[in-house]
């Protein structure tokens, strides 16, 4: 079909299974343990797959009454997906330690010797949980540098996002897909209910070139940067399309296939951005690497970005390389305003 990733014409081809086993045999030195710790990954995509579909039946929507350590009200399913990635990811054995967006420190898995720990949003887009739209998870994988045998450390976490050996997105959507990349490449799965199994549905996915698509919240509008909000408006003066459904994955997904940016700046309330560096911007940052596309800040490529904590915030701009460049220009125009909001004024004024 196009040159974005071929489209397999299915119904029934290359199951994930399959292409894990075929793939292995690229990396020289594998073992078995990263293919293992991905089909865990997809065994509790598929059980969220089944909450996700029957969520207006059953009482798993609306708020648990609890808050995570970013203070943000935890939803039923934030917390359901949470137990069922940590469970899939104990029982397969492939994993020593994990961080996730709804704890505040370290899961040890009691798999000491194990290789991997994962950083991982359990769901992603809770806000659109109750009201039927896309929703994720995100997940990125790193090979442990303290010893086997050994307890996991923060050193495992904060090694940089350079450092990733595996990254992916589940999306619960109009149909469910696994996108991942190991570093070579970028290729999705879709999932086919009736059979339990993902199915390989685009095969190394690249971005376009270029976009005519912007997601932002454009509610903060007022509260970005002069420089940000004269791109926004250029993308308005072009008569780009406006798309932003406020699930990183599924604005992410579109972007990915279809040409778009999706912009996350800092803003008042989030004066370092809104996303989590570990499980929201660097997992979709080496995709994106992957797939063709580019993620900065605005000051370096995210993968760059040095981090110092687990649930570190960090602003982001995603999408396809043409219109990054382009928000780059902006960037190196910005001269001498400081590092604020738009509302803050330019340095020596007043
Ligand atoms: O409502 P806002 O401020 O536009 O934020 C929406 C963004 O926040 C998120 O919901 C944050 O992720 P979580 O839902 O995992 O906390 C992103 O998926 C989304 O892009
Ligand atoms: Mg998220
Ligand atoms: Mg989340």
């Amino acid at each position: 079909m196009t040159s974005k990733g071929e489209k397999m014409a299915l119904p029934v081809g290359i199951t994930l299974d399959r292409f894990i086993k075929r793939n292995q045999g690229a990396f020289q030195f594998a073992s078995g343990e990263l293919s293992q710790l991905l089909r865990d990954i997809a065994l509790a995509g598929k059980i969220i797959n089944r909450e996700v579909n029957k969520a207006g039946l059953v009482d798993i929507t609306g708020a648990l009454g609890t808050s995570n350590v970013q203070g943000e009200n935890q939803q039923k399913l934030d917390v359901i997906a949470d137990i069922r990635f940590i469970r899939a990811l104990k029982n397969g054995g492939e994993v020593c330690a994990i961080i996730t967006e709804e704890e505040d420190e370290i899961i040890y898995t009691g798999n000491d010797d194990a290789k991997y720990v994962v950083a991982i949003d359990p769901l992603d887009g809770s806000s659109n949980i109750d009201v039927n739209v896309s929703i994720g998870t995100i997940f990125s994988v790193y090979s442990r540098v303290t010893p086997r045998g050994t307890k996991a450390t923060m050193e495992d976490f904060l090694q940089g996002g350079r450092k990733q050996v595996a990254a992916g997105y589940i999306l619960y959507g109009s149909s469910t897909i696994l996108v991942y990349t190991t570093g070579a490449g970028v290729n999705a799965f879709t999932y086919e209910n009736s059979l339990g199994e993902f199915f390989l549905s685009h095969r190394n996915v690249k971005s376009p070139e270029d976009g005519a698509i912007y997601s932002v919240n454009e509610g903060n509008f007022d509260d970005f940067y002069d420089y940000t909000q004269r791109y926004i408006l250029n993308c308005r003066k072009r008569r780009m399309s406006s798309r932003y459904i406020g699930s990183l994955v599924g604005d992410f997904h579109r972007n990915l296939l279809k040409g778009g940016i999706y912009l996350y700046p800092p803003t008042p309330h989030y004066p370092q951005g809104k996303l989590r560096l570990l499980y929201e911007c660097y997992p979709m940052a080496f995709i994106a690497e992957q797939a063709g596309a580019k993620a900065i800040d605005c000051e370096s490529d995210i993968l760059d970005v040095k981090p110092v904590s687990f649930h570190q915030r960090n602003s982001i701009y995603i999408g396809a390389p043409k219109m990054i460049e382009e928000l780059e220009q902006y960037f190196k125009e910005r001269g001498d305003y400081v590092i604020k909001a738009a509302r803050f004024e330019k340095v020596g004024e007043n």
